[in-house]
């Protein structure tokens, strides 16, 4: 794969992402968590190099989000999806969900979202799910007990790439062969020809050992899956409690994991335990059985009174015995006793078998007091419980990395069925949540909303009143102070935004036109100074030239929908009227669909030069001195303003007199 094909990699980025495992798969897969361990790039970038790949797969040309208001409200959106998801691997591969132009992108997120619908978000898994995280491949395991020996340099290439843990020694001889065989504890030679060669030491020939390299360094596999334990567990139950089909034996997996502990030893083995015991207490042992025989024959002496020839003391002492030749006279049977227990206190303590015989040379057959051991017996003792211990330990751990190196591939698709559950259960939470529906995208121009709720309001979701509101063409949007036009406008953009990211939208029914491009221009805060000015309507005029090209071709890709929140505070208010009814005219003429919220929408449709739909958000009447209002937009309707609502409402109250004044200042508002 060319990486620098991607939009937005260059050659640095492609060297820095050809460093990570599988980059292929991982950008293939929008693994937006894997992209970002490719060194000095961060997560961010991570997601838009994910979605540079998948723009490349789909010929997508980018730019839906025109102006950063729609790029502000897709980060909003985003972000009520994220809040959604358990791990952060699901987070970041949302960040791969963008609005697209292209159908083929649209489609292929539509079907996954569709049939995430209809997943359960069950406490259970979400759960479960805390636990689970992406896998992590040990790149740290050194095995310095063991080497690879080759005389071949194109061999020695090979072994350092297939098993970088152990060391690889180019060797030349048998004399080579043995010096590292005095170094090492297992030499593996790859070659046919070091066959036959007589080397001290376990030196072994085989020459396929680069194919099976679970075989070589167990420990591969086997810290593998001590690293990933929690995370394969907690994925396994992932797995059941949401009854998602996996191609993999549970229950051998949790079987093999119990019998691994954290830094990938192997445990739960009956005969490795008690070698391994045997080792570490040996030295306690010894020291106690030594105690044993001492305690006894001290006993035995206490109790013992020796009566002794004056003939046979003067010989012994003349021929300089001490006195254990009188122990040996007079106690040999204690002695005997007080040494067997001794032994058989060493073999049971330790549990010993196969090096019973050794143990029991520990202590003497010639007595003497104290007992004490032969450090040359246990030292022998020592060295064989050792070696056996190491055969035990290599074999089970060469038999479970057997069994585990085919589980492998199964177990990486178990945990990312899991992850990708995540981000599934997310999108069916954000669809609960906030009462979805998949919207329809079509080339009708336009879009037609029935009861969306925005959950960007500032009230509970609760608390949204629905809207309905449709536009085809091109409409000036008035209404009541704080009735709920940005929010309008806001529910459009957002609707617009999640049915071009493929995504249900919070709607009883909704349908959108495939667009190209999004611009939604918030409200300025306060008039523009020239310069400033001079940009934005620039700006318009870039806007209004590239929208709805007549060329046939270009057509369906130069489609625009427009949002603009009160443009007239960019300047004063004659000013701005004209310039907002001179745009709506050039965006009519293209034939686009625009909304644009303003407070002039009287004076914009006197100065525009043709007949500009105006919509209303409506007060439907005031209670206790707050507006009440009707929140989805009255078609053709100009919404009248606070000051005439009030104007109004005094006009009907109170005495003649002031009446009369107030209808004359309603009259006005005609
Ligand atoms: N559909 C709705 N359901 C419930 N509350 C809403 C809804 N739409 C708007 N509101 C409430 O009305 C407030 C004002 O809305 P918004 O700012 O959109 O009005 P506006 O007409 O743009 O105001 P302005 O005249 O100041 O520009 C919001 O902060 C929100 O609390």
């Amino acid at each position: 794969m060319d990486l620098e094909a991607i939009p937005g990699v260059g050659a640095k980025t492609a060297e820095r992402l050809a460093e990570l495992d599988d980059p292929e798969r991982a950008l293939r897969e929008g693994d937006v968590a894997a992209i970002a361990r490719a060194p000095g790039i961060s997560e961010g970038r991570a997601a838009r190099i994910a979605r540079g790949a998948i723009r490349r797969d789909h010929d997508d040309p980018g730019g839906f989000l025109g102006t950063d208001r729609a790029s502000e409200l897709y980060r909003e959106a985003l972000s009520l999806l994220q809040a959604r998801t358990v791990t952060d691997y699901a987070a970041r591969r949302l960040e791969t969900i963008y609005p697209s132009a292209t159908e083929s992108r649209i489609e292929e997120v539509r079907a996954f979202a569709t049939a995430a619908m209809d997943r359960d978000p069950d406490p259970a898994v979400r759960d479960a799910l805390a636990g689970v995280e992406p896998l992590d491949a040990p790149g740290d395991v050194r095995i310095r007990d063991r080497c690879l020996a080759t005389g071949d340099a194109e061999t020695y290439a090979r072994a350092q790439e297939a098993i970088p843990e152990v060391s690889v020694e180019l060797v030349d001889d048998a004399r080579k062969l043995s010096e590292l065989a005095r170094g090492y504890a297992t030499v593996i030679a790859l070659d046919e020809d070091f066959t036959g060669v007589e080397v001290d030491g376990d030196v072994r020939v085989e020459p396929s050992a680069l194919e099976n390299p679970a075989e070589v360094v167990p420990e591969r596999v086997l810290t593998f899956f001590a690293r990933n334990r929690d995370s394969l567990r907690a994925a396994a139950t992932v797995a059941q409690q949401a009854d998602i089909e996996v191609d993999c034996d549970l229950d051998a997996l949790a079987d093999a994991l119990d019998q691994l502990d954290d830094d990938g030893q192997v445990r739960g083995d009956e005969e490795l335990d008690r070698l391994t015991t045997a080792v570490d207490d040996l030295d306690a042992a010894v020291s106690t059985a030594e105690s044993v025989a001492n305690d006894r024959l001290r006993e035995a002496i206490e109790e013992r009174d020796v009566t002794i020839e004056g003939a046979d003391l003067l010989t012994l002492v003349e021929r300089g015995a001490g006195v254990d030749s009188l122990l040996g006279r007079e106690l040999a049977d204690e002695y005997a006793d007080a040494v067997a227990a001794a032994r058989d206190h060493l073999v049971d303590a330790l549990q010993l078998r196969d090096t019973e015989r050794i143990a029991r040379q520990t202590f003497p057959d010639e007595p003497t007091f104290p007992v004490e051991r032969d450090e040359s017996v246990v030292s022998r003792l020592r060295e064989e419980l050792t070696a056996a211990r190491d055969r035990r330990a290599t074999r089970r751990k060469r038999e479970l990395a057997g069994e585990l190196s085919d589980a492998r591939p199964a177990a990486e698709e178990l945990v990312d069925a899991a992850l990708d559950l995540d981000v599934e259960l997310a999108i069916a939470r954000f669809a609960r949540d906030f009462d979805c529906t998949m919207p329809t995208l079509s080339a009708d121009p336009g879009f037609e909303i029935e009861g969306g709720r925005s959950p960007l309001l500032d009230v509970p979701f609760e608390a949204v009143e629905p809207v309905d509101y449709g536009v085809d063409g091109v409409t000036l949007l008035s209404g009541v102070n704080s009735g709920g036009k940005t929010s309008t406008l806001d529910l459009v953009a957002l609707m617009v935004l999640l049915a071009h990211m493929g995504l249900p939208v919070p709607a009883a029914e909704a349908r959108v036109e495939r667009l190209a491009e999004l611009h939604y221009h918030a409200k300025t805060q306060g008039t523009l100074d020239a310069g400033a000015f001079e940009s934005t309507l620039r700006e318009f005029g870039g806007l209004v030239t590239g929208v709805g090209d007549e060329d046939d071709e270009t057509a369906a890709s130069a489609r625009k929908l427009v949002l603009v929140d009160e443009l007239e505070s960019i300047t004063e208010p004659g000013a701005s009227a004209k310039i907002m009814a001179g745009i709506l005219e050039a965006l009519d003429e293209r034939g686009a669909t625009a909304v644009f919220v303003s407070h002039l929408a009287r004076e914009i449709r006197a100065a525009a030069d043709f007949d500009v739909q105006v919509d209303g958000i409506q007060a439907v009447g005031l209670e206790d001195g707050e507006l009440r209002v009707n929140r989805s937009p009255v078609k053709g309707e100009l919404a009248r303003s606070t000051p005439e609502l009030i104007v109004e409402k005094l006009a009907e109250d109170g005495d003649e007199q002031s009446k009369a004044f107030y209808r004359r200042l309603l009259a006005k508002f005609e």
